[in-house]
């Protein structure tokens, strides 16, 4: 007998060197998390608004790491530790955020959410959050800060509002060339799109355009500190239509680089009948994850894409390239391979408990 697939919860991990803007940045994503529930580990969460996240309703399910570097003060069974509270099911959370302490090595807890024996988790992706007014200053205190980048998935270029146009331009130039796997965002007060971190879960009974708790409470922006938001264009996709598993992942594997988050279902038709896939990509990070198909529902494909200065009309061609033409264009056994690499391997599987 099967039971549902558990949900796994994405772990970003939030790093970025001392006063780049990462409680800033997390203080925004609490304020517009709106239903979804973010659980958050910090070293030290006194800076974290306190109002920010009664608003988000995380103060029961937020961990203190009290002193020091995450990563030296952790070792892994202790960050299992808390996971292990963060994810238990009455948390009910959607995504965990931890925020590395300024002088962590985010390669090194990455690679211990990697080995993590926590079956309810799955690594959701390194955000690096860098200050542009003090970035070349940084480089040269920090030299350790050309490795963090290269293994971001999201570049964050905070204090957008501190330096001018030509100097923003040349930092981000420079962070893209030391990013080669990240999407590469410009932000003032950290105020990103959480879209591009977490699928936003709308609390049932809100409609679109109506003034929340947190509007009312923060106003839509905060004045103070006014600032065009970057302009973010959002293609959907729906269709019956199976996707060539092959033609996608080509599509995928060359995506451009303004495309900053990809996410929704994909069926692959005759290459598993059995199974939708969950596409998750933010930046270069993408991941698949197959469940069975909901009884009874309709097999499409639900993709969401959000980028900047993305050519929609392009990418949304490419994706009609990907349907399958026809019974003559079913794709063969091996066309499921590009897409099982991105699938985490087994023993990183929820374990299901079958009655
Ligand atoms: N002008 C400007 N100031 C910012 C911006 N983002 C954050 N700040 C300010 O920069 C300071 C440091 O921000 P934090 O969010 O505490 O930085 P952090 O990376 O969490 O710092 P640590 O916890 O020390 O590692 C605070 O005074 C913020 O108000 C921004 O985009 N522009």
């Amino acid at each position: 007998m099967t039971s549902q697939p558990t949900q796994q919860i994405p772990v970003i991990v939030l790093a970025g060197f001392l006063g780049a803007g990462k409680t800033t940045l997390l203080n925004h994503l609490l304020r517009s998390a709106r239903g979804t529930r973010i659980g958050v580990m910090v070293n030290d969460f006194g800076d974290i608004g306190i109002d920010a996240m009664t608003v988000a309703g995380q103060v029961g399910s937020t961990v203190s790491l009290g002193n020091g570097c995450l990563c030296c003060a952790v070792d892994a069974s202790e960050l299992d530790e808390y996971l292990e509270v963060l994810t238990r099911p009455e948390a009910r959370l959607d995504v965990i955020v931890i925020e590395a302490s300024g002088l962590a090595e985010p390669q090194e807890l990455v690679r211990m959410l990697l080995a993590s024996e926590n079956r309810r988790i799955v690594y959701g992706g390194l955000v690096e959050v860098v200050d542009a007014a003090e970035f070349a200053a940084t480089r040269e205190r920090h030299p350790e800060t050309d490795r963090h980048l290269a293994v971001a998935d999201l570049v964050v270029v905070n204090k957008a509002d501190g330096v001018a146009p030509e100097e923003l331009r040349a930092v981000r130039e420079t962070v893209t060339a030391l990013a080669p796997r990240g999407a590469v965002v410009e932000a003032a007060y950290g105020r990103i799109d959480p879209e591009l971190l977490f699928d936003r879960v709308v609390p049932e009974g809100e409609i679109a355009g109506q003034m929340s708790i947190e509007d009312i409470l923060y106003g839509s922006e905060d004045e103070e500190h006014a600032h065009p938001h970057a302009a973010y264009d959002t293609l959907s996709l729906s269709t019956p239509v199976p996707l060539h598993p092959r033609r996608l992942m080509a599509f995928l594997d060359s995506r451009p680089e303004g495309l900053y988050r990809i996410k929704g279902f994909v069926d692959f038709g005759a290459a598993d009948p059995a199974n939708r896939y969950t596409v998750h990509a933010v930046g270069r990070f993408l991941r698949f994850r197959p469940e069975p198909w909901p009884a009874g529902e309709e097999r499409l494909t639900q993709l969401v894409l959000i980028g900047s200065g993305i050519d929609a009309a392009a990418l949304r061609k490419e994706l009609a390239g990907c349907e399958l033409d026809g019974p003559d264009d079913a794709p063969d056994e091996h066309s499921m391979w590009g897409v099982l690499r991105y699938v985490p391997q087994p023993d990183e599987e929820p374990r299901e408990d079958t009655p």
